[in-house]
């Protein structure tokens, strides 16, 4: 309930007076509807269905009489007008209040989603670590959807509320002791049906849980389609979807029949209370057709309201659970938060890095719960304008090393200091701002290689392109490619090799001009020729700017200044390339010899 009530308060904050229109608009329908029922006596009682000229009926009677002033012809006209008024009326109305509906639900989820997005994208890195992609699809697509549907079942529930206190109000005054007689019958089975609304919850849980599962599942079958596929693993994937789709449709059939078995009660209670409520009206409490006949009517209207009540509870409390998924991501996203997205699009000013950058005794852990850490003891200076790189086994902690020095995750003891200032939360963005980081694994958006490139450096003229992809060994594949740096590349355009895309996004990263360029196995699919250009670059651009590599091919660091081997969280070895090949029994040595380099040093 806390849930609903929070995203209701969203909703009212987004929504602000057109709620209240909307929720106006609803109960100015539900009554001219209960109107326009009650107008059928009338009309039933001018074509002489029963008599109810002396009907001692609230309301009816005084507008009966009326009736009778006026001559008897204009009778029928007049009231066969005021229905139609009405039901047109009404009509038109609820056109447009589904309009008015759709569009704040719809701009409801909007809302969601671009609040969602931004408090994901305002989460830090360590947040990201801990989480699945597929988690965030989820929450962005079923979830949401979900909470805006739960918050406009909730807006309903209310309206059908409100309704419900009015017919029982009119019904009141028609007959206190029928009216009980519903109430009672409508609360015991309301008790009744607590069953049901709890299974309903158990529904929803199993609904969101398996929503998690095939979304996850589907994004990650489908990255690894390849291994799927080299493997021969089709039929165990099939298995797999086969049973996970049939526990999907076992569980929409089970609330389906949860919601059918509480409509078939309700509608057997009806007509049991319908037949009940005729004999007694006209044996024990002698009432008089056209009282038993608006009695009828309002229990009519009436009933469907409890069973559209109970309903909407139903539903309601299957979407619970997403509410709070939602809200579980939305507030971890709040506890992650590293910073705040401006509508402007102004950034924090890049800082540039002239002394270096310096780790004291930093330690790190993944998991705080578990003794192993990623990063032990690290002390460790990194001189601006020159180029260091960092190698070890897999699994040694370079990547890690690399993400503490970009400030991506901070040290859970000692410290990171940039040019003499220690590296503190609010330094932490402008510090990435100078930085351009390439990974093993680039990512360039589906769109042409002008636009991707563009999106750095947006005001970037023709010859810095072109420059920045000679150096990056890109410039003859680009030329080649059918409409040159306008090629759409990606998915929906020319599929680039590794190497190609590992290019273009290096090209991306000079472009940039960073202070740090920080290359994370950025050459690894590169072959011998075009690395040797990159190479050559990185000679050229460490006088200009600090360049970080990680590379397991050590032939790629052969210009570096300073080479830091690690092992198992530790710095083990470190010093320039031609000092560490000379010490002939350290790691680095090793590492040569494995790959047949120790001669060529
Ligand atoms: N997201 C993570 N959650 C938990 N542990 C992690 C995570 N990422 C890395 N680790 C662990 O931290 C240690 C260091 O990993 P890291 O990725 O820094 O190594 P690496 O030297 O870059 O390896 P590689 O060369 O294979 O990329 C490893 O033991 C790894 O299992």
């Amino acid at each position: 309930m806390a849930q609903i009530i929070f995203y209701l308060k969203k909703l009212h904050a987004f929504a602000g007076a057109k709620l209240y229109i909307t929720l106006t608009g609803m109960i100015v329908i539900s009554f001219l509807e209960g109107i326009g029922i009650y107008l059928l006596i009338p009309m039933l009682g001018l074509i002489g269905v029963f008599d109810v000229s002396h009907a001692d009926v609230p309301f009816l009677s005084g507008l009966i009489s009326r009736l009778d002033q006026i001559p008897e012809r204009y009778n029928v006209p007049i009231v066969l007008a005021a229905y139609l008024v009405l039901i047109i009326g009404q009509a038109l109305l609820q056109r447009n209040q589904a309009i008015m509906n759709i569009k704040m639900q719809q701009g409801f989820i909007r809302y969601l989603r671009l609040e969602t997005y931004q408090s994901l994208l305002q989460a830090n890195w360590k947040f990201y670590l801990s989480k699945r992609k597929s988690d965030f699809n989820h929450i962005l697509t079923s979830e949401l959807a979900r909470v805006a549907q739960g918050t406009h079942l909730f807006l309903r529930l209310a309206t059908s509320l409100v309704f419900t206190v009015v017919q029982l109000s009119f019904a009141f005054w028609i007959s206190v002791k029928l009216t009980l007689v519903v109430m009672i019958s409508g609360a015991l089975l309301a008790l009744f049906s607590r069953r049901f609304i709890k299974h309903a919850k158990t529904l929803g849980d199993r609904t969101t849980a398996l929503s998690q599962q095939y979304f996850a599942g589907v994004t990650e079958q489908f990255n690894g389609i390849k291994d799927i596929k080299s493997n021969r693993l089709e039929h165990s994937h099939m298995a797999w979807f086969r049973s996970l789709c049939s526990r999907m449709e076992h569980n929409i059939v089970q609330l389906t029949k949860l919601q059918s078995t509480t409509q078939f009660f309700y509608s057997s209670t009806a007509a049991v209370l319908i037949v009940l409520f005729v004999f007694l009206s006209l044996n024990v409490f002698v009432v008089r057709p056209e009282q038993l006949m608006l009695i009828i009517i309002i229990f009519a209207r009436l009933w469907p309201r409890f069973t559209g009540i109970q309903n909407s509870l139903e539903q309601i409390t299957t979407t619970i659970p997403a509410f709070n998924s939602l809200l579980a991501m939305q507030r971890e996203c709040e506890e992650a938060r590293e910073q705040e997205l401006l509508s402007d699009g102004s950034k924090e000013a890049a800082i540039r890095v002239v002394k270096g950058i310096e780790c004291r005794s930093v330690y790190f852990r993944y998991n705080p719960d578990q003794a192993v850490y990623a990063l032990k003891g690290i002390n460790l200076r990194i001189p601006a304008n020159g180029m260091t790189a960092i190698v070890g086994k897999s699994g040694a902690g370079k990547s890690t090393l690399i993400d503490m020095l970009m400030g991506m995750i901070l040290p859970e003891k000692g410290e990171v200091i940039v040019d003499g200032e220690l590296l503190t939360r609010e330094k932490i963005l402008a510090l990435r701002h100078s930085i351009s980081y390439v990974s093993q694994d680039p990512f360039l958006f589906n769109m042409s290689i002008r636009e991707n490139m563009m999106m750095v450096e947006p005001d970037a003229s023709e010859e810095q392109l072109w420059e920045a992809l000679t150096q990056s060994a890109s410039d003859a594949f680009v030329r080649a490619l059918p409409q040159g740096l306008d090629t759409t590349i990606g998915d929906r355009g020319i599929r680039l090799s590794g190497g190609e895309r590992q290019r273009i996004v290096l090209a991306r990263a000079i472009l940039r001009k960073p202070s740090i360029l920080v290359l994370d196995e950025a050459t690894s699919a590169l072959d011998t020729e075009n690395e040797a250009v990159v190479q050559k670059t990185l000679e050229r651009l460490k006088g200009s700017m600090t360049v970080i590599v990680i590379a397991h091919r050590l032939s790629t660091i052969r210009n570096a200044d300073q080479v830091i081997v690690m092992e198992q969280g530790e710095i083990i070895q470190s010093g320039g390339y031609q000092q560490l090949l000379r010490e002939t029994r350290g790691t680095f040595s090793k590492l040569l010899a494995y790959q047949g380099l120790v001669n060529e040093g």
